[in-house]
């Protein structure tokens, strides 16, 4: 078995500056304890659309208070402000002071005005701010969801519900509301006054608009459908170009711009269709709001001249009744509108409220379960034979021998967390599991899969348990062919998903019953395809070590060699990197990711293919600093290249998601028919060759 030397400069990797342990932290960033942290609880309940409207209106219902008082107390000074010129046309005949009532006219033409201008200003600043907080809320959740949520839904789609759907309740829960209770207001109001004058026609009146209303509560229901629709097609117009604009250059290579745009006007054309059917209903609506004034005001002046003719009521009765029945025009207007704005922002609902079903990364319910820290020494194995004197060792039951590596230590100080079940295999809670925030044990984790089985949703069984234990502080390789399983050990370490069966353990405490945040910061990966974000290279670089020290970064670019393209670029550090990483080469992407991995000072590190696109010296470069990183942290990587890895301490050879063989590159050569054809074929060794040569060739 070969091992990577471990000269003492090896140690020099961040020596001196490595810090202590991280100091626990009383809460999950950004969960509990967060002011926003009661929304991530996954609403099960579906609530009728106009009660989860009336809770975003809710929080400001005193201002919408003051808006409707507003309303009525300016079109009050509109009412009054005739009466009050009458009077002034008058004292202008009398020859009396008009001074007075020009003065009260002027006063109500002014507040008139005035309340209209305020009243529209706080609506407007309410309905901003409805919609501001129901974007706060849904992007909080959004970058919050579990991944197998987000591998579902399109990003352009949950984009659009946050950009889009969320304008429609902006309207809706404010001006929406404020005009449908100023309508019912008016409306009530001319009733009491229609009553005072004849209360048969008043019924004669309720009876016509009672009948329109009817038809119109058949139709507006329509509304939210088409609306619904609209945001459908709109969603789906996101996903297209996320899609497209996300990987411009395939579609670009594969001359694809005419089918791409062809997607993308489907869905715009289904935007179009559903808005057509909208704004059909719309102007129906508007159609019988018109007709309900104009059917009333006939039954009126029919019904009221048959009274007059019989000298049941006089004319200038009927007169007043049927100005009433005009003035009825406008509430009954204000109301309509408001009902449409109203029917918009249920349709959008549903699509906001389907986000707060997903489920999220968080559990905010618990407070940090800090467990009692049992005596030092105990079980760190986590198979009941641990001997707490640094040693750590993995039997795989399937090959029924146990597999100790020379150099494998473990802290000495591993152990079991009492009374920490986990919740049942495959069950999905939808929450993390309570913190074991204090539970820091100094030097690099052991990390074990005991029996994990996997299955991604809807699709064949991705891992049908895995047993191996990875000894805290050792490098072990993960290889084997496409498909076999190996970033999706990576993915269940990361909790990105939990194992169907199985559990996977750190340092003897099952990560399930740790929140997905605290395993999270204890690991680094550098992904297949290393992304880079855009911004600059300084932010890509701090972007989980934020407060990196100069000292630090200089090294971490040291030993990724991109010291001297920082050195080659006029901006340096501050070198926008453009949209993924564009502007840079997939080399230096990869070199970037792993800088960024090691200047997190990982106590796990996960390289999943992380060296597949540099060349020989970079590489060799790179493999000088995992293997200086992997004297502080235990370092898990994925390889193709076997000459990557043939100086790891154990290297697990994956097949259709089980363990193959494992062992050292010298004894798989041996054992293992799939490893000897790998490394032959990759000219690590000859047919009829297992001399080590070769691996001396391979830089080992
Ligand atoms: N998000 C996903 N949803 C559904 N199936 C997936 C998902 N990711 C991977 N798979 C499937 O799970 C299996 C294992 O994939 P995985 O990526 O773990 O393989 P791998 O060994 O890392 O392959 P490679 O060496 O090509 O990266 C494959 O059959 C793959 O198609």
């Amino acid at each position: 078995m070969t091992t990577a030397p471990r000269s003492p400069e090896h140690f020099g990797l961040f020596q001196g500056s490595q810090p202590p342990p991280a100091p626990p932290q009383p809460t999950v960033p950004g969960t509990a304890g967060h002011p926003r942290a009661s929304i991530l609880r996954i609403d099960h309940r579906k609530r009728a659309p106009l009660r989860v409207l009336m809770g975003y209106a809710r929080p400001h219902r005193l201002v919408l208070f003051a808006t409707l008082l507003l309303v009525l107390a300016a079109s009050g000074a509109g009412l009054a402000q005739p009466l009050v010129a009458q009077q002034v046309l008058n004292s202008l005949a009398d020859d009396g002071d008009v001074v007075g009532p020009v003065i009260v006219l002027g006063g109500l033409v002014v507040a008139g005005a005035g309340l209209t201008g305020l009243q529209s200003w706080w609506q407007q600043r309410t309905s901003e701010r409805v919609v501001r907080r129901v974007r706060q809320d849904l992007v909080f959740r959004l970058i919050r969801l579990r991944i197998p949520e987000l591998d579902r839904r399109p990003p352009g789609d949950l984009i659009a519900r946050v950009t889009s759907d969320s304008t429609l309740l902006q309207n809706a829960a404010t001006e929406g509301l404020v005009m449908i209770a100023n309508g019912v207001l008016s409306i009530l109001g001319a009733a009491v006054l229609m009553g005072v004058v004849h209360l048969g026609l008043l019924g004669v009146t309720i009876g016509v608009l009672l009948t329109v209303g009817l038809v119109m509560g058949g139709i507006l229901p329509r509304i939210r459908k088409a609306v619904s629709r609209a945001q459908e097609s709109i969603g789906a117009v996101g996903a297209a170009l996320d899609r497209t604009l996300g990987a411009a250059r395939t579609v670009k290579a594969n001359g694809a711009e005419d089918r791409e745009t062809e997607v993308a006007e489907r869905a715009i054309d289904g935007a179009y269709q559903a808005g057509l059917v909208g704004a059909r209903y719309v102007a129906v609506v508007k159609i019988l709001s018109g007709v309900s004034i104009q059917a009333a005001f006939l039954a009126v002046l029919g019904v009221g001249g048959a009274l007059v003719a019989s000298g049941d009521l006089e004319t200038p009765e009927l007169i007043a009744f049927l100005l009433y029945v005009f003035y009825l025009a406008s509430p009954i207007g204000s109301l309509v509108a408001g009902l449409g704005m109203l029917q918009q922002g249920l349709g959008a609902v549903g699509r906001i409220e389907q986000i707060k079903r997903m489920a999220v990364e968080a559990d905010v319910d618990e407070e940090p379960i800090l467990p009692a820290l049992p005596a030092a020494g105990a079980n760190a194995n986590g198979n009941g034979n641990g001997n707490g004197n640094g040693t750590a060792t993995g039997p795989l039951p399937a090959y029924g021998k146990s597999y100790v590596p020379p150099n494998a230590h473990t802290n000495g100080q591993g152990f079991e967390v009492p009374g920490q079940a986990a919740p049942a295999s495959g069950q999905d809670t939808g929450i993390d599991g309570p913190s074991t925030l204090k539970l820091k044990i100094p030097g690099p984790p052991t990390i074990q899969f005991q029996d994990v089985r996997f299955s991604y949703p809807g699709r064949g069984t991705a891992l049908k348990g895995i047993d191996i234990t990875i000894p805290g502080g050792t490098q072990t390789a993960l290889v084997g062919l496409s498909g076999a399983g190996k970033t999706t050990m990576f993915a269940l370490l990361q909790r990105f998903y939990d194992p169907t069966a199985g559990r996977i353990v750190i340092d003897g405490v099952d990560i399930e019953t740790m929140r997905r945040a605290e395993v999270r910061r204890r690991i680094a990966y550098v992904e297949q395809d290393s992304p880079v974000m855009a911004g600059t290279l300084e932010d890509n670089l701090k972007y989980s070590a934020t407060n990196a020290s100069e000292e630090d970064i200089a090294e971490a670019l040291r030993v990724t060699r991109l010291d001297a393209l920082i050195a080659r670029l006029p901006d340096g550090l501050r070198t926008e990197v453009g949209n993924r990483g564009v502007s840079l080469s997939g080399g230096e992407r990869q070199r970037l990711a792993i800088a960024r991995a090691l200047l997190r000072k990982p106590e796990v590190l996960l390289l999943d293919e992380a060296t597949a696109q540099l060349d020989a010296r970079n590489e060799q470069a790179l493999r000088e600093a995992v293997d200086q990183a992997a004297r502080k942290c235990t370092v898990i990587a994925i390889a193709h290249r076997l000459s990557t890895v043939t100086h790891a301490d154990q290297i697990v050879v994956m097949e259709h998601g089980e363990v193959r063989a494992f062992g050292s590159h010298k004894e798989l050569v041996k054992s293992d028919p799939l490893y000897r054809e790998l490394a032959a074929s990759q000219m690590l060794v000859g047919e009829d060759d297992d001399s080590s040569d070769k691996l001396a060739k391979a830089g080992r």
